[in-house]
């Protein structure tokens, strides 16, 4: 979370501002003008240049993006019929998906990550994020009653489902395009409006998607955005609005904290995802190669910058070294370059600040007695590339239980591996933390593993695989990772509010 000081000191004008573009809020189906309004710098992560200037919604234009939502719930869209708004969101998934290329770009240009974590996983989930929740919508029943009365006649209840109204979705930068869609998909499916509010490092695909909007004939209103920063800016612009209904966030636990006192005004409904510190189980059974490589993508794909990821790696004995030494091999086998260069396999962290708040823990864990097993710095870059937020994919061990690296969230590439002795003993490490987003357990013991995920205190328990995402499950964090389910029909319970209608009969 960015302190309002420091959003501050991000505040400048781009270097070489004539030939950027310059991003502005998209509000009631148009960009509107950067006239006046306060521009800062987005700078790629993979060189420093800067390559877009955003221009930050204030107050005013926040208020004038709620009003358009709040007239488009008052106007056709409020009225159009389930299947016909199902058709757009279809529609929309679409018109993502031939205009593939352009969301691949925009994305690779805001996150720096290789091509193939776009091609492969977060821009197709945006497409899918729309067609699942369609097709939920459509086909979900709600419930009824018949009740018994004393004269014997009897009454029929049932429940309706209405859509909440304006919806602030406000999204964090590690996977934007997934991230924000994952929640437009099931708003928009339910009938709702949205305000948007991307992260300041990571404003492109929302940009494009209303470009996407327009083109398939969402009503104008429907699909807002404004870009800007958190505290004292656009977020808590958008997050203190009276005509913001519900709020939901995907982002830092201390920022959920902030969010929800601002919620409390009004007594206006969350949705949190929040941080995670999540475990990674390997036992001598496993099949050593899947659980290396497994282990190897929860701890570094997108840079580590991933809220499921496994940043406590606890491995059985008998294997502990030869595993260290396996995931150590393929750490230092990533290839570091441009997103857009296929030979690429790492990409940078996403800005310098996040780069400096990551190297500070590579310095902490030292300081607390780590061996660094590989990594623990800045790799050495060609001079085009120096300026670029990289950081090297980092493996530690001999860290105590109760230090601040084995227990805080870096958000990076990085993993602490700890061997265990038995099963009790690895569930209570497991959850010896504040935070319950997902956790991977690695064995053939199947009878084992259905025991384990019962006891460890987390959303998501995968079982030989890692972020396998079947889009109909119910998703999210327990203790300090969330607030509410999303995912399938768990969607609805935030996106939409159930009525209950009582006939005498
Ligand atoms: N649980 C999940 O599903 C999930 C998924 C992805 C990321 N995350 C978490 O997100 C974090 C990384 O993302 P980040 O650094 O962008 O998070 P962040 O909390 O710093 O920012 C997220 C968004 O909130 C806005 N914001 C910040 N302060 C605000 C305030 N006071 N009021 C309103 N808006 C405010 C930011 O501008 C940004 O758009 C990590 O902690 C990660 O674990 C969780
Ligand atoms: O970085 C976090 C990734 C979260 C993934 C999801 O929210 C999802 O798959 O729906």
């Amino acid at each position: 979370m960015l302190s309002a000081a420091r959003s501050n000191a991000k505040r400048r004008v781009g270097q070489n501002a004539a030939m950027t573009r310059t991003i502005t809020s998209f509000i009631d189906g148009a960009f509107v003008p950067a006239d006046g309004a306060r521009l800062f710098d987005k700078r790629s992560p993979v060189d420093g240049r800067v390559i877009a200037r955003i221009a930050e919604a204030d107050a005013a234009q926040v208020n004038a993006a709620v009003q358009a939502a709040r007239r488009a719930m008052a106007g056709e869209w409020g009225r159009m019929p389930v299947e016909k708004r199902c058709a757009l969101l279809h529609a929309m998934a679409d018109e993502i998906t031939r205009r593939f290329d352009d969301f691949v770009a925009a994305e690779m240009a805001d996150t720096g990550q290789p091509s193939h974590v776009m091609t492969h996983v977060f821009i197709p989930r945006g497409a899918a994020n729309f067609k699942v929740f369609a097709d939920v919508v459509k086909n979900v029943a709600t419930e009824s009653f018949r009740t018994d009365t004393p004269d014997g006649r009897g009454a029929l209840n049932y429940a309706i489902r209405k859509p909440k109204g304006v919806i602030g979705v406000v999204c964090p930068w590690n996977a934007p395009f997934l991230l924000m869609t994952w929640k437009l998909g099931p708003a928009l499916a339910c009938g709702n409006a949205v305000v948007v509010k991307p992260s300041e490092e990571t404003p492109l695909t929302a940009a494009l998607l209303g470009e996407v909007m327009n083109a398939v004939g969402i009503p104008k209103g429907v699909y807002n955005v404004v870009n800007g920063f958190g505290p004292g800016s656009t977020g808590e612009f958008v997050t203190s609005h009276p005509g913001v209904d519900a709020i939901t966030f995907t982002g830092e636990t201390r920022t959920g904290t902030a969010i929800m006192r601002a919620a409390a005004e009004g007594v206006r409904d969350v949705s949190f995802e929040l941080g995670g510190k999540n475990a990674g189980i390997v036992f001598a059974d496993a099949d050593f190669d899947a659980a290396v490589d497994g282990i190897f993508r929860s701890a570094f794909l997108n840079t580590g910058q991933v809220c499921l990821g496994t940043e406590r790696v606890y491995v059985e004995r008998p294997i502990f070294e030869r595993f260290r030494d396996a995931l150590k091999a393929k750490a230092e086998a990533v290839k570091y370059g441009r997103p857009e260069d296929h030979a690429s396999t790492y990409g940078p962290l996403i800005s310098r600040e996040h780069q400096q708040k990551v190297l500070g823990y590579y310095r902490l864990a030292v300081e607390e007695g780590a061996s660094v097993v590989t990594g623990g710095g800045v790799p050495q870059m060609p001079a085009e590339l120096a300026e670029g937020c990289w950081v090297q994919p980092t493996i530690w061990t001999g860290l105590a239980d109760d230090a601040r690296t084995v227990r805080e969230e870096v958000f990076g590439p990085c993993c602490h591996l700890r061997p265990f002795d038995s099963e009790d003993e690895v569930v209570g490490l497991a959850n010896d933390t504040d935070y319950g987003l997902s956790t991977t357990i690695w064995t053939q013991n199947l009878a084992r593993a259905h025991r384990m995920a019962e006891r460890i205190d987390v959303g998501i328990t995968w079982i030989n695989s890692w972020f396998l995402r079947d889009l109909r499950t119910p998703f999210g964090g327990s203790k300090h990772s969330g607030i509410g389910r999303e995912g399938g029909v768990h969607s609805l319970e935030f996106y939409t509010e159930t009525r209950n209608v009582c006939v005498k009969l």
